[in-house]
């Protein structure tokens, strides 16, 4: 029996590496003869990085950067030198879960410190960039990425605005003269975790600002400074990128990588399991085992478990799902290339035990989905 291990991390308890770990420990216990695949797995946001290491024969560097308050950080990438491929995750430099509850501020927080992983990027010798995103801190439209690429936002007087989505405000000019030249070769592909367009309602600071502190009011003014700004890119690119799906992942650097970068948007999941070859794996699988911190209707829209199934289903593969919860409306799950789908609480435990026994209770409900496996097999 071959069975492919594919989850993403189960927010705030494992990473997807430690999770394909404890997923591949339950089974081995009833099926010590299975061949199993550790495939973990991301969908742009936090963790990408490392599923895309982990899968691919790249090595792991670090630069120093700037985090999304300014201050001083080191942040991993990943340089793939046979390809000249580099791998950008813009949650290692920007990301949220790297700030403390109280310093979170979709007004002021700044991607300048992606900017520099992609100059690092670019001095290693770069041709091609994947860029992932998701799981931001940030709401400035990639407006501090432009600035370290040497991009220029002025304000009416000549001075640089200061970091932040709200400061685009005051954008008076925008000069992309200086952007590095070395950009004009680079391939991007950017993987998106979300497919939201850049503003109004559904757009970047609406649905994802108030997790980054905004405030209604922060969110409104965040929202227009953020469509000034790509009045300005327009102006000046001759096309508009706005309503692009994925421009306002990442608080709007999905329209940055596309606009400023020339990059294609895909769903973060569908780009990473194409690096990682998955269909390869899938060919000649039994089962795939993924899972997520909660399913839920929202899972529908091109997260984890989704996109592994609708892909696994092509190749008549089930896909089973471990998931921490199941929120509302997972059932609609089974209509989108989902076999069966359990949570992991052996009763009616508080979360912060959920969370604490997360690798424990995903090898104990691996061990009963190889049991059943077992019997089936037999029948
Ligand atoms: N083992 C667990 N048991 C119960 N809840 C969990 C467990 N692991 C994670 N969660 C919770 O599930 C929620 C969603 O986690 P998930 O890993 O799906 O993150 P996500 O994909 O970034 O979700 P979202 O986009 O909804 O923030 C989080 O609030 C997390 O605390
Ligand atoms: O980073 C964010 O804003 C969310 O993960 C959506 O992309």
């Amino acid at each position: 029996m071959k069975i492919v291990i594919a989850p993403d991390s189960y927010k705030d308890a494992l990473s997807a590496r430690d999770a394909a770990a404890a997923i591949a420990a339950g089974i081995e216990r009833e099926l010590p003869d299975a061949i199993l695949h550790q495939c973990p797995m991301g969908d742009g946001g936090e963790g990408t990085l490392d599923a895309l290491l982990a899968a691919t024969s790249a090595e792991r560097r670090t630069a120093s950067v700037q985090d999304a308050l300014g201050r001083e950080a080191t942040a991993a990438w990943g340089w793939h030198e046979a390809s000249r491929t580099a791998f950008v995750e813009l949650a290692e430099a920007s990301g949220l879960q790297q700030l403390k509850r109280d310093e979170r501020t979709a007004l002021d927080s700044t991607t300048f410190g992606v900017g520099q992983l992609i100059v690092a990027a670019l001095d290693a010798g770069a041709e091609s960039l994947v860029l992932t995103l998701g799981g931001s801190a940030t709401n400035d439209a990639g407006a501090g990425m432009l600035a370290a690429l040497g991009g220029r936002l002025l304000d009416s007087r000549g001075n640089p605005l200061p970091p932040g989505g709200a400061a685009l405000a005051e954008l008076a000019t925008l000069d992309l003269d200086g952007l590095d030249p070395r950009l004009a070769s680079l391939t991007v592909q950017t993987a998106v975790d979300v497919d939201n367009p850049l503003l109004g309602p559904r757009g970047a600071s609406a649905v994802f600002g108030p997790q980054k502190g905004a405030t209604e009011a922060d969110v409104e003014r965040l929202d227009q400074a953020l469509s000034h700004f790509a009045d300005h890119a327009a102006r000046i690119l001759g096309e508009d990128f706005r309503e692009l799906p994925g421009a306002g992942a990442a608080g709007g650097m999905g329209f940055a990588a596309r606009a400023f970068l020339g990059a294609t948007l895909r769903p973060g999941i569908e780009l990473v399991m194409d690096q990682v070859d998955f269909d390869t794996l899938l060919a000649d699988a039994d089962w795939v085992i993924t899972g997520e911190g909660q399913l839920d209707g929202q899972s529908l829209s091109g997260k984890t478990p989704i996109g592994i199934a609708r892909r696994a289903e092509r190749f008549g593969v089930p896909t089973i799902v471990l998931a921490g919860r199941l929120g509302d409306q997972w059932q609609a799950s089974f209509d989108h290339g989902i076999t069966a789908a359990f949570a992991l609480a052996d009763g009616p435990i508080t979360l912060d035990e959920a969370l604490a026994r997360c690798g424990e209770l995903l090898a104990d409900r691996a061990r009963t989905l190889a049991r059943l496996w077992r019997v089936g097999s037999q029948g």
